[in-house]
């Protein structure tokens, strides 16, 4: 399942730790879609982007937008429908976010949940306040009328996701109430005429058993959208969003060969054809055969336009003495933007004489995880700085293309399909783009990624030889460069590093689990990374989940 609880573990204070400002906030994307979205307002939710989501998997296209943006502004936006979401405050406290009842005035179809339900009911002068029967977890909700148009056709007996302290204890007028729980009497209520809707629970999460069908009711029912988004109109508004955005401008493409970049590179190519140069950085902190596999096999499969950059030694000099993960991150993510810089100014002299307009767009493969885990979504935490969110230099020319970002990777995923992207690319495991930098805890040295490059050719190999690599989202493999441990080989002592294996499971990155890989593959890969790593005398599996882990050590 998916949530954005990673976004709020709350950092421990480290005064060697490059600390996140509001100045690594990001902007809102770009791009925007053309279908009538349906506004996702966010109240300080965990869910918030799940909400969206799963608003999406009803082929309805969503956006999430922040409490605090004014109602006019919403309404600008001409939504389809407007979805409330749960949020920690409580509606009678000062200061909580409230809701402006002109949003409940403007024709639009409304749905609350949780906080947004309970927001709203103080908005049409109806009541709410601390009862004392708070509900946590799976709770057994009655429907009193399995014929309206959020229940239509289910049980009167549901098993619903709760989270609440407070409770409606005055249904505002005109509002027929459609179930009830023991700690909340009025938990759902209905207004057809002017469109309203709300539940008390959290049908956004898949632990509410018809959640998915209420959300479905209310945008197809209630809201009368009609549910034809799918990857395909996606595609075409996206393709549309980028011809308008970049005009005849011609477009650099920072190319990982890696899924996302390569959709989004598929996008623009079908936008702008030939204005598009795709650029593959080779910074030194790939795997074992990755800028031959790019280089080569990408090329081959798909024809775009490639420019492989070898940029070695400006990584490693820019990254040398520097072990503090923010650091690491913040001067990749410059050195990547001063390669696509130089091939700019390279790429505008090959065409200088026929082609007068310069490069003045980047296109890359963001998502919405890079984002929101880069403190940019509404009100979250700074994690860790991905590369090409937080990782920016605050001096970037360039305007960005990034269609992908406010999807995950699964969506990404299909409206890869959707454009014939070859499915070796749409189904290959995600790698960090500053990977191996981020891989070896402790500084980077040409020697220490010979190590970790070969023990992850090893891991990799097994893995694959195991077919594994469907089952397992990813599996980094870290050095742990500053951590030495004493072995005995060949009967004579070593001093030597351990290496991590961290095989994961996941759906979208937001949260995972450890992948319990058989022992047998474990102690493969343990044995013959061991044996032929001369450096390494020790393998360890990391079993977290995320959270509290994150994927990536670093
Ligand atoms: N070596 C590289 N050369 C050029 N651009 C890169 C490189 N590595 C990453 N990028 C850029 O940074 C973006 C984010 O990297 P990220 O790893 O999240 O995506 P990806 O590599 O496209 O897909 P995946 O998540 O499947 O690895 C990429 O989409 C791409 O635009
Ligand atoms: O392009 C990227 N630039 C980055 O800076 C970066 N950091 C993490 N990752 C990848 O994102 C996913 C979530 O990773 P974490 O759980 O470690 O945050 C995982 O798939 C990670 O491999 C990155 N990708
Ligand atoms: N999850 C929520 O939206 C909770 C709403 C409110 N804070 C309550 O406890 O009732
Ligand atoms: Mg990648």
């Amino acid at each position: 399942m998916t949530d954005a609880a990673a976004t709020d573990v709350t950092q421990a204070q480290d005064d060697d730790r490059v600390e996140a400002t509001d100045a690594d906030r990001v902007e809102a994307p770009e791009i925007e879609l053309q279908a009538r979205p349906v506004l996702v307002v966010d109240f300080g939710a965990q869910y918030a982007q799940l909400i969206a989501r799963r608003v999406r998997e009803a082929n309805v296209y969503s956006e999430v937008v922040p409490h605090s943006m004014p109602v006019a502004e919403m309404l600008a936006k001409d939504p389809a429908a407007i979805v409330l979401s749960g949020g920690p405050s409580s509606v009678y406290e000062e200061g909580a976010p409230s809701l402006d009842p002109a949003l409940l005035k403007g024709g639009v179809p409304v749905f609350g949940m949780c906080y947004g339900f309970q927001a709203m009911v103080q908005a049409l002068g109806g009541t709410v306040a601390k009862t004392g029967l708070g509900e946590y977890g799976a709770t057994p909700a009655r429907v009193t009328d399995t014929a309206s148009v959020l229940f239509n056709g289910q049980p009167d007996e549901q098993s619903v996701w709760m989270s609440h302290g407070d409770s409606v204890t005055g249904a505002p007028e005109g509002m027929r109430v459609t179930a009830s729980t023991a700690g909340a009497p009025v938990a759902a209520f209905e207004d057809d005429e002017r469109r309203l809707y709300g539940v008390q629970w959290h049908p956004e999460v898949m632990h509410s058993t018809f959640g998915q069908r209420v959300l479905e009711n209310f945008l197809w029912r209630g809201a009368g959208i009609e549910g034809d988004w799918t990857a395909a109109n996606v595609v075409d508004e996206l393709v549309e969003a980028i011809r308008q955005q970049v005009g005849e401008s011609r477009v650099l493409c920072a190319l990982s060969g890696g899924v996302d970049s390569s959709v989004a590179a598929a996008l623009v190519q079908k936008a702008v054809g030939d204005q598009l140069t795709c650029v593959f950085v080779d910074h030194g902190l790939l795997r074992a055969g990755e800028a031959e596999q790019v280089e080569k096999d990408f090329v081959d499969a798909t024809g775009v336009d490639l420019v492989v950059v070898d940029a070695k030694d400006q990584f490693l000099s820019a990254l040398a003495g520097v072990s503090d993960p923010e650091e690491k991150r913040k001067i990749i993510g410059r050195e990547f933007i001063r390669v696509f810089e130089q091939a700019a100014r390279d790429i505008v002299g090959e065409h200088r004489g026929d082609n007068d307009h310069p490069v003045e767009f980047l296109v890359q493969g963001t998502l919405y995880p890079d984002v929101v885990e880069s403190g940019g979504g509404t009100g979250a935490a700074n994690i860790k700085s991905h590369h090409n969110v937080g990782g920016l230099p605050e001096d970037l020319q360039f305007k960005l293309v990034e269609p992908l970002r406010s999807l995950f990777k699964d969506e990404v995923r299909q409206v890869g399909l959707e454009l014939g992207v070859p499915e070796g690319i749409v189904w290959r495991q995600p790698f960090p783009g500053p990977g191996l930098g981020i891989r070896i805890v402790g500084d980077v040295t040409a020697e220490r990624l010979e190590v970790l490059r070969a023990a992850d050719a090893i891991a990799r190999e097994e893995l694959t030889a195991a077919g594994l690599d469907r089952d397992i989202w990813q599996c980094p493999v870290v050095l742990l460069a500053d951590v030495r441990s004493v072995g005995v080989q060949g009967d004579g002592r070593t001093y030597g590093h351990p290496i991590v294996l961290r095989p994961v499971s996941s759906e979208d990155a937001m949260t995972a689990d450890w992948t319990r890989v058989p022992y047998d593959v474990l102690a493969k890969i343990s044995t013959r990374i061991t044996n032929e790593v001369r450096e390494v005398n020790r393998v360890v599996l990391d079993v977290t989940s995320k959270p509290p882990g994150t994927i990536e050590w670093e």
